[in-house]
């Protein structure tokens, strides 16, 4: 019987075996935790396969369907090719290479998690949120530590989010008290993929405890056997909950959390973005218009023009960066698919033949 159903897949392919696919579920730095739905596998990437691979984004991620032909007789696999994916979520490594990481495949659903008792960035959210939908993926954000917060003061935060999250689900929960996760669990129904995004100490290994029911989570001893008789530890990052939805939390998705030059922007130009806020105009060049707050706060002796032009040359920079970037996985993008056609062309010409 396969299960492979049961790790979220609803696709229709017609040129596989069901028997030749699998679901990646950790990632290491050559070889791949794998699952049919029955069984685990150790997978590595047949030599064709990394031949023709060109950057991150032809490498499996974890949640990446893969067609994999299985060892028989042992727990392992060797991965053929990725399958295409419905969602990829990309990190932006920031440097002086400019390069575009992918993080997870296939996700259905971000959880995009802050807590409500401290360093609660609308903008982060705004941004995480437009990540998600970049990704192909929905978003819900899950405001934490409702314990911790009067009634009055979740009201509040949700009304503050709302105003960024139009049409976004808002769900406040406390992993202390258990409440609101029954709503949380309404999106991650089962068989569907749910990952955790936000910063360090918001809580996701908590709510993943909780959702599982047991520790697991950061307990590192899931033992492996690498044939050599030498075991070494690593953690799952895809799990299967209770209810049959499977969630993926992963130190990359973690790390996405973006962009450092962004938020090393935001925090040593926390007065001048607090400013540019003020101003009438939402893109206010802070050159002519009226009602500009840099402009008021410069000529009040509260802004240094220097200080200004620093923040300004810093914004260009990370822009064209950003730019780059993005053209890169355009390109990136467009290649791969090129690929992907081409192959299936010479595999139906290979058909006809027959
Ligand atoms: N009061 C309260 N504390 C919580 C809740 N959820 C998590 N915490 C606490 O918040 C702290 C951080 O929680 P973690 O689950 O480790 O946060 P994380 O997001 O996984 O952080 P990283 O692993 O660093 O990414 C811990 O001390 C938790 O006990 C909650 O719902 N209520
Ligand atoms: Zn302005």
């Amino acid at each position: 019987m396969n299960k492979l159903e049961e790790l979220g897949w609803d696709y229709s392919v017609q040129d596989i075996e069901k028997q030749m696919i699998a679901r990646v579920i950790t990632v290491q730095k050559n070889s791949f935790r794998i699952s049919d739905g029955n069984l685990e596998f150790i997978a590595h990437l047949s030599g064709k396969f990394l031949n023709e691979a060109i950057d991150s984004f032809d490498f499996p991620a974890v949640g990446d369907w893969v067609e994999v032909q299985k060892l028989s007789g042992e727990r392992k696999a060797v991965i053929k090719r990725v399958l295409p994916r419905k969602s990829q979520f990309v990190r932006q490594a920031a440097g002086v290479k400019t390069e575009a990481q992918l993080v997870a495949a296939n996700i259905d659903t971000v959880f995009i998690v802050n807590s409500m008792n401290n360093d609660l960035s609308i903008r982060r959210i705004e941004r995480y949120i437009l990540s998600t939908y970049e990704s192909g993926a929905t978003p819900v954000v899950v405001l934490t530590k409702k314990d911790e917060c009067s009634l009055d003061k979740v009201t509040e935060i949700i009304s503050q989010v709302e105003k960024v999250a139009i049409g976004v689900p808002i769900v406040a929960i406390s992993s202390v008290t258990r409440d609101g996760i029954r709503d949380l669990l309404e999106f991650l129904p089962p068989k569907r993929t749910g990952a955790l995004l936000g910063s360090s100490g918001v809580g996701k290994s908590t709510l993943v405890n909780v959702l599982l029911g047991k520790d697991v989570q950061h307990t590192k001893d899931v033992r492996e056997d690498d044939s050599k008789g030498r075991h070494t530890t690593t953690y799952r990052e895809m799990f299967l909950l209770p209810n049959g939805a499977l969630l993926i939390d992963t130190p990359g998705m973690r790390e996405l959390q973006l962009w450092e030059g962004e938020s090393a922007i935001e925090s040593t130009f926390q007065d001048v973005g607090l400013l540019v806020e003020g101003c009438r105009f939402i893109d206010c060049q802070h050159d002519t218009e009226p009602g500009c707050s840099i402009k008021e706060a410069i000529e009040a002796g509260k802004l240094s023009e220097d200080r200004f032009h620093s923040y300004i040359k810093l914004q260009r920079e990370l822009a064209y960066e950003k730019r780059k970037q993005d053209q890169k996985a355009q390109l990136v993008e467009k290649n791969r698919w090129k690929r992907v056609f081409k192959d299936q062309k010479s595999k139906y010409k290979k058909r006809n033949i027959r």
